[in-house]
């Protein structure tokens, strides 16, 4: 019997969430959301002028995350979202019993470089030290893993479905 699984690809900007979250779901033949499509415009904005969300504009926004979530509970989904901190993903867990976490781990300068890489993207370079600020990554005793961005796309999504196998 395939058990469907519920998936959060987390980690600071530039880490490689909506690419590997995407490629992940793929895989798996599950539906994939992208949490930075579920912000309310004015967190996109307030994000884009060069300021960091705050725990009161992102409370919202991880109840949406979470409802999306456990709207995907009978199919299985993958869902790309930052996920800093460690009471966020409890908020996400309590709206959607089960899920697992994916933290994309990277050096600051190969973070750095990859958002430089982009050029279509709302999320300013400037703000990577506050995302790094906030993360606090996932501990030993929370459901998940951890795992290295400095890796093809192949390799990340071959770990995951490896050590992530229901
Ligand atoms: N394993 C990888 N190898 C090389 N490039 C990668 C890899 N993963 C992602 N990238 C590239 O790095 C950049 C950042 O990836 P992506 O936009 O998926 O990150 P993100 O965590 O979703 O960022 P944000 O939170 O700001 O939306 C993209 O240009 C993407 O193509
Ligand atoms: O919690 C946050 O600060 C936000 O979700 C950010 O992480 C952005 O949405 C994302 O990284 C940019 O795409």
């Amino acid at each position: 019997m395939i058990v469907p699984q519920l998936i959060v690809v987390m980690g600071v900007s530039g880490s490689g969430k909506s690419t590997v979250g995407a490629a992940l779901a793929s895989r798996l033949r599950v539906p994939f959301v992208d949490a930075d499509d579920l912000h309310p415009a004015a967190n996109v904005a307030k994000m884009a002028a060069g300021h960091p969300l705050t725990d009161e504009d992102r409370w919202p926004w991880l109840d949406r995350v979470a409802a999306t979530l456990a709207g995907g509970a009978s199919t299985g989904m993958v869902v790309a979202c930052s996920a800093l901190r460690r009471v966020y993903r409890e908020r996400i867990s309590a709206g959607a019993p089960g899920v697992r976490f994916v933290e994309l781990e990277g050096s600051r300068a190969l973070l750095e470089e990859r958002m430089r890489g982009r050029h279509d993207h709302f999320m300013p370079t400037s703000l990577l030290d506050s995302q790094l600020a906030t993360l606090e990554s996932l501990a030993v005793d929370e459901p998940g893993i951890v795992v290295a961005i400095d890796q093809s796309l192949e390799e990340i999504v071959g770990t995951i479905i490896r050590e992530l196998r229901p």
